[in-house]
C-alpha cells in the first residue's frame, strides 16, 4: 500500500503535439508578415501613412503577445490522487480555512455561513481542521451569522458525516433535494433525519434572515473604523444535555482593526492578518483559502490535496494546489464567459506541465511554510524585523502544529489579547508583511494579491500544481452581467497591469529567476491588459480609412512579375514596369536586401500570410473548443467577450494602473456583488446581453459598434460609386492579365503563388545578383505583343549575354530540369524550363512544336545535375532536356508540371544549384491556330538564345 503512488500525472502527447505545431506553423507565417511590413516599410515611396504604421505595431503587439501565449501550450498534463492511499486520518496535518468576506450587503450573510459550513464539513478530521472568516466589514451581522452557522453545524456535521453526504453545502443540498441522489435511499432513519434537519436549517436561515433585517444602515461607517474583534465559537450547548458531543472543528470569527487612516491592503491585508491568528491558535501547516462566495462542492477536496503535499518526492519545493474556480451559476450559453474557461481549462493545465499554476485567489491548499519564506538562521531580531512583535507569533513560526491550546480557558484570555494585537492595523508598520513572501502586496494601493503572491512564490523556486477532478472541489458565483463582469475585468487588468509596470514586471524580475516558460506564461498575464491597444487601433483604424477610402497598406505600383507553378494552372502574371528607383535600389544594396528589395513589390501575394494566420488562429480556437467539448457557441461567445473586454475592462484596467503609477488615483477593490437580481438572472439564463451598464462601460462599446457599422456601409457605398475598389484594396493580390485584375480566380491563383513562396522561404528573384534581376525588366504590353517580348528580352539579354554559352552559364545556370506539361483537356503544352522559361502553346500538333524545341535546345549544352537525393518523380524532372525531347511521346502521367522541389532539396544540392530554384516565369502565348503563332514564339525564344532558325521566325521577332 505504502509504495503505491498518491498521485499520477499524465500529460497529453497529442495535444503537446498539435499545439506546438500550430506555434510553430504560426510563428512561421508571423515572421513572413513582419517581414513582409518591413520591406515594403522600407521600400514604399513615400513613406506609409501613419494609419499603416499603427496598423503595423498592432500587429507586432498582438504577435508578442501571442507568442507568450504559445508557453501555456506547451506541455499540458492531467492528474490523478487517490486519497484512499493516504496515511491514517491520525496521521494528517492539519488544515487552517480561510474565508475573507468584506460586505454584508453585496455578500449576503447567509451565502457566506453556507460556505463557512461547507469548509467545516470537509471530510477531514474535525480536530485537524479549522475555519477562519476575516470579515472587513466588521459587521454584527456576520458575527451573528457565524454564531448561529455554528449552532446550525453542531447538528449538520454529524448529518453529513453519518449519512456520507456528497453535497455539504446546506443551501445546495436543501435547494436540490428532489434530485439528489446523496445519502442511503429509502431509508427510513435518513428520512426523517434529514426533515429534521430541514427544520433545523430553516430556523437558521430565518435567524439570520431577521437579524438583517434589523441592522439597518448604521454599518456603513463602521466597516472602515473599528477595533479588532475575534471570536472563537465554543459555546457549549445547554438544551441537548446527555447527547455526546460530536467532534467539531475550531471556528473563529476574525474583523481586523480598520482605521481611515491605515491602508488595509484588501484581501491580501486580511489574508495576513488570518495567517498571524491562527499561527497562535492552530498554526496548521496547510492552509485552505476560500473567498465568501466558493463553497466546498466536494468534500474530498482536503484529502486530494494532501495526496500531493504529503508525496515526499515533491512536497520539498511543493508551495500550493491550485483547484479551478467554478460556477455554479454559468448558464448553459454563458454569454459573459463568466467560466473562464480557457483560464482553468487550456492555462491552467498548460503550466501545470511547466513550474505550476499560477494562484488564483481561492479554492488553494497552501503550504503555511512556504509563505513565511527562508527561516533558516535568523536571530531573534531579524525575525522581528519580519514578523512584528509578537513573541507569540514568532514562535508559532517556528513551532510545529500544536493544536489544543487554546482549548484552555486559562490561557484563552491571553491568547485573545495577543490575537487582537496581531489584528491591528499597526502590527505590519516597519516589518516584512506583505513583503517577500507572506501574502504580497508590495506595490502600493495593491489588490490583485493572488497573481503576484504566487509569482514571487514561483520566483523563490517554488511549485505549485493544478488539480482538476472531475468533480468541481468549490463553486462559487460568478459575474451575470456586463457591469459587474467588466468592472471586475478592470479590476484585475489594472492589478495585472500594476506589476508589470512596478520593478516585479515578470520579463524583468521573472526571468532570472524562473525558467522560461514560466517567465512567458506570467508574461502573457503581464501583458494581457494591453490588448487594448491593438484592438481600438483595428476597430477604428481600417474602418476610418475605408469610409475615406485612403488605403491602408502601401500602394506599390511596381510589381514583380512573376508566377508559380504549383498544382494550380499556371499563372500570367500582370508586368508593371519597374522603377528605376527600384532598380538602383536593388543594384546597391547588398544580396539579402535585395530579398527585401522583390518583396515590397509583390505586396499582393502576401494577402495569404494575413488570411493564413487569422484561419490559423480561428482553427486553433476551434480545435480547442472541440477538444474540451465546448459548443461552437461558446467560440462565438468568447471572441466577442473578448473584443468587449479589450475595449472596456483592458482600457481602463490599464489607465488606472498608470493612474495609479503616478499617484494619480488612489486605490480600491469594489467586491463583486453577489446578490442575484431576479431580472438581470432571467436575462442572462436567456442568454441576452445585459446593457444596463455604466456609461463608462457602454460609451467606447457603442461608439465602435456605430463606427464601424457607418464605415462599412459609406465605404462600400463609395466604391460602388467611385469605383473605387482596386484602390481601397490595393493590397489585394495583382495577378493576372492587365486591365482585368482582381477577377476572383486571380485571387485564388494568387494564394498559391504565396504558398510557393512561403514554401521556399523567400521572394522571388531573392537569389538572383542585383544585376541579374534587372533582366526582368519588361514592358507592360509584353504580353499582347509577342513581338515586343522578345525585343525586350534581347535587350536586356543582349547585355548580359555574349553568346549562348554564356547566357546558359549566367542567367540559366544551374537549371536543373525541363518541365513539361500536357494538357489534353485544354490542348495545351506547357514547357518550363526549371520554372524560368514556360512556354505554353495551344496546339494540336504537339509533336511539330516539339520539333522547335528541340531545335532550340540542341544549342544549349545541358548539364547532367547529379542528386542522388531526389525522388523518382523529381528525378525524372531533373533529367537533361535531350532526354526528354528524345521521348517524344511523352509518358501521359507521369509528367507534370512538378512544384518545385522542397526546400531541403535544393539546399542539398552541389554546385549552387540552390541558389537557383525558384518559380519566375516567363509566359509565351501564342495560339496554333493563327498563321503559325507558336513557331512563331518558339522561333522567338530561339532568337533569344541565339539559336538559329529559318528565316521567317527570325524576321518576326529580331529585327532589331
Ligand atoms: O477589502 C476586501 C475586498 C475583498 N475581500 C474578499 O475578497 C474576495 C474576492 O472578492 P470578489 O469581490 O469576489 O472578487 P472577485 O473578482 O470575484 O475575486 C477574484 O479576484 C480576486 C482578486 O482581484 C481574488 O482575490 C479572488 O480570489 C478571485 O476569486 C471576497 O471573498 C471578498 O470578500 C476582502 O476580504 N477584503
Ligand atoms: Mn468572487
Amino acid at each position: 500500500m505504502k509504495s503505491l503512488p498518491l498521485h499520477v500525472c499524465t500529460s497529453s502527447i497529442s495535444s503537446a503535439i498539435i499545439n506546438r505545431s500550430y506555434s510553430l506553423l504560426h510563428f512561421t507565417a508571423l515572421v513572413a508578415l513582419f517581414y513582409y511590413r518591413l520591406s515594403s516599410f522600407l521600400l514604399s515611396k513615400p513613406k506609409p501613412s501613419l494609419p499603416y504604421l499603427l496598423v503595423f505595431a498592432s500587429e507586432m503587439l498582438l504577435s508578442i503577445i501571442w507568442l507568450f501565449d504559445q508557453a501555456y501550450t506547451w506541455r499540458p498534463v492531467s492528474r490523478t490522487t487517490f486519497p484512499e492511499r493516504l496515511p491514517e486520518e491520525e496521521e494528517l496535518p492539519g488544515i487552517d480555512v480561510f474565508i475573507c468576506t468584506a460586505d454584508h450587503k453585496k455578500e449576503p450573510t447567509l451565502e457566506v455561513m453556507n460556505t463557512v459550513l461547507s469548509a467545516m464539513a470537509l471530510d477531514y478530521p474535525s480536530d485537524k481542521l479549522s475555519v477562519y472568516l476575516s470579515d472587513d466589514g466588521g459587521s454584527s451581522l456576520t458575527l451573528l451569522g457565524m454564531r448561529e452557522a455554528w449552532l446550525f453545524a453542531r447538528s449538520w456535521l454529524p448529518f453529513c458525516r453519518r449519512f456520507g453526504l456528497k453535497t455539504r453545502c446546506p443551501e445546495v443540498y436543501f435547494s436540490s433535494l428532489e434530485d439528489n441522489s446523496d445519502g442511503p435511499l429509502h431509508s427510513l432513519e435518513y428520512e426523517e433525519e434529514k426533515e429534521k434537519i430541514k427544520g433545523k436549517y430553516e430556523l437558521f436561515t430565518e435567524r439570520v434572515n431577521k437579524a438583517g433585517e434589523n441592522i439597518g444602515s448604521e454599518e456603513a461607517t463602521s466597516s472602515k473604523d473599528h477595533t479588532p474583534v475575534i471570536e472563537v465559537m465554543d459555546d457549549e450547548p445547554k438544551d441537548d444535555a446527555g447527547i455526546k458531543q460530536a467532534k467539531m472543528p475550531l471556528l473563529v470569527y476574525v474583523s481586523r482593526e480598520k482605521r481611515p487612516s491605515h491602508s488595509h491592503h484588501f484581501k491580501s491585508g486580511a489574508l495576513n492578518v488570518l495567517l498571524r491568528v491562527s499561527g497562535i491558535m492552530t498554526n496548521s501547516p496547510y492552509i485552505l483559502v476560500l473567498d465568501c462566495d466558493m463553497y466546498c462542492n466536494d468534500p474530498t477536496s482536503a484529502k486530494q490535496a494532501m495526496c500531493f503535499h504529503l508525496d515526499p518526492k515533491i512536497s520539498p519545493s511543493l508551495a500550493f494546489i491550485q483547484f479551478p474556480q467554478k460556477f455554479r451559476n454559468i448558464s448553459k450559453n454563458d454569454i459573459y464567459d463568466g467560466q473562464l474557461r480557457k483560464l482553468f481549462v487550456i492555462r491552467w493545465p498548460g503550466i501545470d506541465g511547466l513550474q505550476g499554476p499560477i494562484l488564483s485567489g481561492t479554492g488553494f491548499y497552501m503550504k503555511r511554510e512556504a509563505l513565511y519564506g527562508n527561516l533558516s538562521q535568523k536571530d531573534v531580531l531579524h525575525l522581528k524585523q519580519s514578523f512584528g512583535h509578537s513573541n507569540e507569533f514568532i514562535m508559532s513560526v517556528h513551532k510545529i502544529y500544536q493544536y489544543g491550546a487554546i482549548k484552555n480557558t486559562e490561557s484563552s484570555s491571553k491568547l485573545q489579547q495577543e490575537a487582537q494585537f496581531l489584528a491591528s492595523c499597526t502590527y505590519e508598520n516597519n516589518t516584512l508583511w506583505g513583503e517577500q513572501a507572506r501574502v504580497a502586496y508590495s506595490i502600493p494601493g495593491f489588490h490583485l494579491e493572488d497573481y503576484f503572491t504566487g509569482f514571487i512564490l514561483h520566483c523563490k523556486g517554488k511549485t505549485s500544481i493544478f488539480c482538476n477532478p472531475s468533480k468541481p472541489a468549490f463553486l462559487g458565483s460568478s459575474t451575470t452581467n456586463l457591469n459587474d463582469m467588466l468592472v471586475q475585468g478592470t479590476r484585475w487588468n489594472c492589478g495585472l497591469f500594476e506589476v508589470t509596470l512596478s520593478k516585479f514586471c515578470p520579463f524583468i524580475y521573472g526571468l532570472s529567476r524562473m525558467p522560461l516558460l514560466q517567465t512567458m506564461c506570467y508574461g502573457y498575464l503581464a501583458l494581457q491588459p494591453l490588448y487594448f491597444l491593438p484592438l481600438w487601433c483595428l476597430a477604428t483604424l481600417p474602418q476610418l480609412c475605408l469610409l475615406n477610402g485612403i488605403p491602408i497598406y502601401p500602394q506599390t505600383k511596381e510589381s514583380l512579375w512573376w508566377s508559380g507553378t504549383s498544382g494550380l494552372s499556371p499563372l500570367a502574371v500582370e508586368t508593371v514596369q519597374w522603377k528605376t528607383s527600384i532598380s538602383s535600389f536593388l543594384t546597391e544594396v547588398p544580396k539579402h536586401f535585395c530579398v527585401a528589395g522583390s518583396r515590397g513589390v509583390v505586396s499582393s501575394s502576401w494577402f495569404m500570410v494575413f488570411s493564413f494566420i487569422f484561419l490559423a488562429s480561428l482553427l486553433k480556437h476551434l480545435e480547442e473548443i472541440l477538444s474540451t467539448g465546448a459548443s461552437i457557441q461558446t467560440l462565438l461567445n468568447e471572441q466577442r467577450i473578448w473584443m468587449m473586454k479589450s475595449v472596456t475592462a483592458y482600457t481602463y484596467g490599464s489607465l488606472d494602473a498608470i493612474l495609479k503609477c503616478f499617484g494619480m488615483r488612489e486605490a480600491s477593490f469594489l467586491p463583486t456583488n453577489k446578490v442575484a437580481d431576479d431580472e438581470q438572472v432571467a436575462l442572462y439564463q436567456m442568454g441576452k446581453l445585459n446593457f444596463q451598464a455604466s456609461t463608462m462601460i457602454l460609451t467606447p462599446i457603442i461608439t465602435l459598434i456605430i463606427l464601424n457599422m457607418v464605415s462599412f456601409i459609406g465605404g462600400v457605398a463609395r466604391m460602388f460609386i467611385a469605383g473605387s475598389w482596386n484602390e481601397t484594396f490595393g493590397q489585394g493580390p495583382r495577378v493576372g492579365w492587365p486591365k482585368r485584375l482582381y477577377t476572383h480566380m486571380q485571387i485564388i491563383r494568387s494564394f498559391g503563388v504565396t504558398a510557393l513562396e512561403l514554401a521556399h522561404y523567400r521572394p522571388p528573384l531573392s537569389h538572383l545578383p542585383p544585376s541579374k534581376s534587372s533582366i526582368m525588366k519588361i514592358t507592360e504590353t509584353w504580353i499582347t505583343r509577342i513581338e515586343k517580348l522578345v525585343r525586350v528580352l534581347r535587350t536586356q539579354l543582349g547585355m548580359l549575354a555574349r553568346g549562348l554559352d554564356f547566357l546558359v552559364k549566367n542567367v540559366f545556370h544551374g537549371l536543373p530540369s525541363v518541365v513539361l506539361k500536357k494538357d489534353f483537356k485544354r490542348r495545351t503544352l506547357c514547357m518550363g524550363y526549371e520554372f524560368r522559361l514556360v512556354l505554353i502553346l495551344k496546339n494540336k500538333r504537339i509533336t511539330r512544336i516539339l520539333r522547335v524545341i528541340n531545335h532550340v535546345f540542341q544549342n544549349v549544352k545541358f548539364r547532367r545535375i547529379s542528386d542522388r537525393n531526389f525522388n523518382e518523380k523529381v528525378r525524372e524532372h531533373s533529367l537533361l532536356t535531350q532526354n526528354i525531347i528524345r521521348r517524344l511521346t511523352w509518358p501521359s502521367n507521369e509528367v507534370d508540371l512538378n512544384s518545385p522541389a522542397p526546400v531541403e532539396q535544393v539546399i542539398s544540392r552541389a554546385g549552387g544549384f540552390a541558389e537557383c530554384l525558384n518559380q519566375e516565369t516567363i509566359f509565351v502565348k501564342g495560339s496554333s491556330g493563327a498563321s503559325g503563332g507558336a513557331e512563331k514564339a518558339c522561333g522567338s525564344i530561339i532568337c533569344l538564345l541565339g539559336g538559329e532558325t529559318d528565316g521567317e521566325e527570325r524576321s518576326n521577332g529580331a529585327n532589331d
